[in-house]
């Protein structure tokens, strides 16, 4: 069987209409929102000790709550990250512990990994011939390795101010590559543009299907499981497009259905100062966000102005209780380097944001003396070695 038995179709994030069968992709049929895939939770069963028993360390270990099954998965051996603890930052930030989620660790040394395993297996499965998606870096690179994996070809549209290492490595994986001069607005539409011409590519790219996020979701399970199933009192996550932070609730969702974790950790966005429209409308209590004018930030990686997850991800922190912090690039590079220096940690640039909301969320007094913290690392910091050294040598080290 190819499919998870469980698994139902999707629902949409907007409408909650629901779309039936193992073949959903796009967006909402009714209204165009994001669909989440469905699962009929009561028919699963799943301990600890069955979960613990698995000897493979990869995403699909959690396979009762994927679309597919593992004998179908398009997979690397994205997952099995480690959570790995940071006392010296606890005791800076005065919370009981620090963990970092380092999903630098994965194939293609991104979070992305996780989505386009599934998302792979999902157009792989409905004979797409082709994948293609718009990116900032990471989640290219990431598809063009799974597409090589399945055979299929790939498209990827990259801003020219993408990272060398993300270009040169879609080249690598064999993945026709289109470079657009500007930013990550200018890519989306050169890509739309050429979608448009071709029936036969499958969109892949963060929230166009239900796939990508699905995969994102097994970070925070393998969290959860980290922490003997105790749920983390708060989860700072990089945030762009919002997909990461909306997979975490319903990844939290699901443990918490499943009698597995309960309840929820407060979630917060990290965004950068340059590029903020989720932590914009958190700040002023608005609904929705407004697209942000005018980007202008170090992190490439999550300079998302117009974000197609930015509401169910306001929608996330505000029901999760957590919060939504804008760090300056200053910071955020600090605070990746710092984890490095003393941690030996190496986060992306981005993933800096992470930190440097911890060290503000702590300033404002908003963490407690018995907090457990996660800060999700969503890329490897080796990618960004040149803006990470730079930014020491600006300090004259
Ligand atoms: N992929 C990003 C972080 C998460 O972005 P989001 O689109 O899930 O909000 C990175 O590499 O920094």
């Amino acid at each position: 069987m190819e499919t998870n038995p469980a698994f139902t179709g999707a629902r949409c994030t907007a409408c909650d209409a629901t779309v039936d069968g193992d073949d959903v992709a796009g967006r909402c049929p009714s209204c165009g929102g994001v669909l989440d895939a469905a699962y009929e939770l009561d028919a699963v069963d799943l301990e600890p000790t069955t979960l613990a028993a698995r000897t493979t360390r990869s995403q699909w270990r959690y396979h009762e709550l994927l679309p597919f099954s593992p004998e179908a998965a398009v997979t690397t051996m994205e997952g099995g990250t480690p959570l790995v603890p940071v006392p010296s930052l606890a005791e800076e930030l005065g919370v009981a512990a620090v963990y970092v989620k380092d999903e630098g660790r994965n194939p293609t040394g991104t979070i992305d990994d996780r989505g386009q395993s599934v998302a792979v297996t999902a157009a792989k499965r409905a004979g797409a011939s082709d994948v293609a998606l718009a990116s900032t870096g990471d989640d290219g690179q990431s598809a063009a390795a799974y597409a090589a994996r399945a055979g299929l070809d790939s498209h990827t549209f990259v801003p020219s101010r993408a990272t060398f290492t993300n270009k040169a490595m879609v080249n690598v994986h064999g993945g026709d590559m289109s470079v657009v001069e500007g930013r990550i607005d200018a890519a989306a539409s050169a890509f739309a543009d050429a979608v448009a011409e071709h029936d036969e590519w499958h969109p892949v790219q963060a929230l166009s299907t239900p796939y990508p996020h699905e995969g994102l979701k097994t970070a925070y399970v393998e969290i959860a499981e980290a922490l003997d199933w105790e749920t983390p009192d708060r989860v700072i996550h990089p945030t762009g497009r919002g997909a990461g932070l909306h997979a975490f609730r319903k990844a939290a969702r699901e443990l918490d259905a499943l009698g597995l974790a309960s309840g929820t950790p407060k979630l917060y966005a990290a965004q950068a100062e340059g590029c903020a429209p989720i932590v914009r409308a958190f700040e002023e209590g608005r609904e929705a966000y407004e697209p942000w004018d005018a980007p202008d930030t170090i992190c490439g990686r999550i300079e998302i102005p117009d974000p197609a997850g930015g509401n169910l991800a306001l929608d996330a922190i505000r029901e999760t209780g957590g919060g939504a912090v804008a760090a300056p690039d200053p910071e955020t590079l600090e605070g990746a380097t710092s984890l490095a220096g003393t941690a030996g940690l190496e986060l992306s640039a981005s993933s800096g944001t992470a930190v440097a909301a911890a060290y503000a969320l702590a300033e404002r007094g908003e963490l407690d003396a018995d907090d457990t913290l996660v800060l999700v690392n969503a890329g490897a910091g080796s990618k960004d070695d040149d803006v990470l050294r730079s930014h020491l040598m600006s300090k004259g080290i």
